[in-house]
């Protein structure tokens, strides 16, 4: 018997607004018992600019879960208590590696409640952390949303955050009219899904609009140096001055240090729901296609390797993530529209789909360069021309700004304890940046049906030369020539010497 299509209801998705709660966002928590730290989120941008959140927080007393109620509460409080975290953790001269119980006990209640982790994910930041400016439009619209909690403040911020929340909006139509077109391939009934997926992939170029609407009111200095410090996680960031993770003071005298990713949008669980849907495959980061066949065909186990994408689902809400995985058991796409390779319309919606999403992904790639890479090269070339001392100081600003030491831990889990004398540093060699974004771009393009969609998503812009005889190698087209490693949002990777601008994919 075929396992069941998933119902939403039971993994808390919303029809109409996916994986953004059904009950918009707590703007406050209604029990006056947690005023104090409705307090501290009011002023949070005033502390961390005054250097006084720590001494607040220091000074504040551990308050109870117990008068939270409703859902909505619980996320609320998460999403407090993550901004208050990574604000006390990177908000000083230098980042804090422990956590008090005022934030830690409570944090670890709330996040074992909500089955996330207790740090500032996607959900924290973005999907628990919006309302409406008027509440009777749409939450799918720029124009219409505001974020409750920032770090800085900043415009540049609060539209970092609603980018995200606009495309989830705008894309949560499409899982129920997915797990409907696969029930109509379960049914053999091709003009629904072919409906469906033409539906689908008109919603996706809706989506990528959205994504280059992040041009408009994110500056990318002010993302890279003053908003993605205070996302950065607790793995891998010895350079940044948290060398074994950072200890949650939960009173039990046991604590061990503890290692998270940072928030990132590859914890968005819609993309990886439009991965699953359409059956791509995301390999371990470096893998290329057919080389885990290879190795099965000589009769060898695999090695174990890392897959960053699948790693990012125990950072999204356990719910979510359940959902994914039985999604995934029940994916028939793909198969359905091969089985019915005669059937032109079926199988153009299918490709045009997988070009949508392939797309979305190049014009994010784009972004990564501008907001991170061509940033971390600027930063590193001012750095180089700093005295040593100047740079020895380890506050927020260096913290983001020095190079990382230790590349992504590729076989890293998710909530690595690691205790006071093991040095688990060293990553297992770093994985590049863009290396990684074209690979899961590429393999959007691998199920085509139509060669032509095949060809199309498999093209190769070569970047090596202008094709002039007589110009010389150009300074920033040759990029830098050691590896250098460069923090992104949830994992840190080596920087790609083959990047030179936004437009060189
Ligand atoms: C200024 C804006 C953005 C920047 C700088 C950025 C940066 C990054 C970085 C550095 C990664 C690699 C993983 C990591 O270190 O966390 C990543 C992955 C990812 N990002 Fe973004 N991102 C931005 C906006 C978005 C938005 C709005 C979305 C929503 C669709 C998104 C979706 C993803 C996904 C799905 C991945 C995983 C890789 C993949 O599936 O292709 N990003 N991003």
């Amino acid at each position: 018997m075929l396992p069941p299509i998933p119902v939403l209801a039971n993994y808390g998705i919303s029809p109409t607004h996916g994986f953004l709660p059904e009950v918009l966002p707590l703007t406050r928590l209604p029990d006056p018992y947690y005023n104090k730290w409705e307090a501290i989120a009011a002023n949070l941008q005033a502390l961390i600019l005054s250097k006084r959140l720590r001494s607040v927080v220091d000074r504040l007393p551990v308050l109870s879960t117990i008068g939270l109620e409703h859902d909505a509460e619980w996320r609320r409080a998460y999403s407090l208590l993550s901004f208050m975290a990574h604000g006390y953790i990177w908000g000083g001269d230098s980042p804090s590696d422990s956590l008090p119980p005022a934030i830690a006990v409570p944090l670890l209640k709330v996040s074992q409640r909500l089955e996330v982790p207790p740090v500032a994910t996607y959900a924290a930041v973005c999907l628990w952390n919006f309302k409406p400016l008027f509440m009777d439009e749409d939450i799918d619209n720029l124009e219409n949303l505001a974020t409750l909690n920032t770090f800085t403040g900043s415009l540049d911020e609060s539209w970092f955050y609603l980018v995200s929340v606009a495309m989830e909006a705008r894309g949560a139509p499409i899982i129920s009219l997915m797990l409907a077109a696969i029930a109509a391939a379960r049914e053999n009934d091709a003009s629904t899904v072919t409906q469906n997926l033409n539906t689908f992939a008109e919603r996706l170029d809706d989506l990528t609009a959205l994504l280059q609407r992040m041009h408009e009111s994110c500056d990318p200095t002010i993302f890279y140096n003053r908003i993605r410090p205070f996302l950065a996680g607790s793995k891998n960031m010895a350079e940044a001055g948290l060398p074994k993770g950072v200890i949650y003071e939960d009173g039990t005298g046991n604590e061990t240090y503890r290692q998270y990713a940072g928030g990132s949008n590859a914890q968005s669980s819609l993309i990886q729901f439009f991965d699953i849907v359409l059956g791509i495959e995301h390999r371990p980061t470096g893998e290329k296609r057919g080389r885990e066949v290879e190795s099965e065909r000589r009769g060898q186990a695999p090695a174990p390797k890392h897959n960053f994408i699948m790693e990012m689902r125990r950072y999204m809400p356990g719910p979510h993530a359940r959902f994914l995985g039985d999604v995934q058991a029940v994916a028939n796409i793909r198969d359905f529209v091969a089985a019915n390779r005669d059937n032109r319309s079926l199988c153009l919606a299918y490709d045009a789909c997988l070009s949508m999403l392939s797309n979305l992904r190049d014009k994010h790639i784009a972004i990564v360069t501008r907001y991170i890479v061509l940033p971390s090269r600027e930063v590193r070339a001012r750095s180089r021309s700093r005295s040593p001392v100047a740079t020895r100081k380890m506050n927020l600003a260096i913290a983001s700004r020095q190079p990382q030491g230790i590349a992504y831990d590729a076989r890293g889990a998710a909530a690595k304890q690691v205790d006071g004398k093991q040095s688990n540093l060293k990553g297992t060699g770093g994985t590049a940046l863009i290396s990684f974004l074209k690979q899961a771009r590429d393999e959007t393009g691998e199920p085509a049906i139509e060669q032509w969609a095949q060809r199309f998503m498999r093209r190769q812009i070569r970047t090596e030369g202008q094709g002039d005889f007589f110009a010389g190698k150009s300074e920033e087209l040759s990029g830098p020539t050691e590896e250098v490693e460069v923090a992104g949002l949830a994992g840190t990777w080596t920087m790609d010497d083959e990047v030179g601008g936004i437009c060189n994919y």
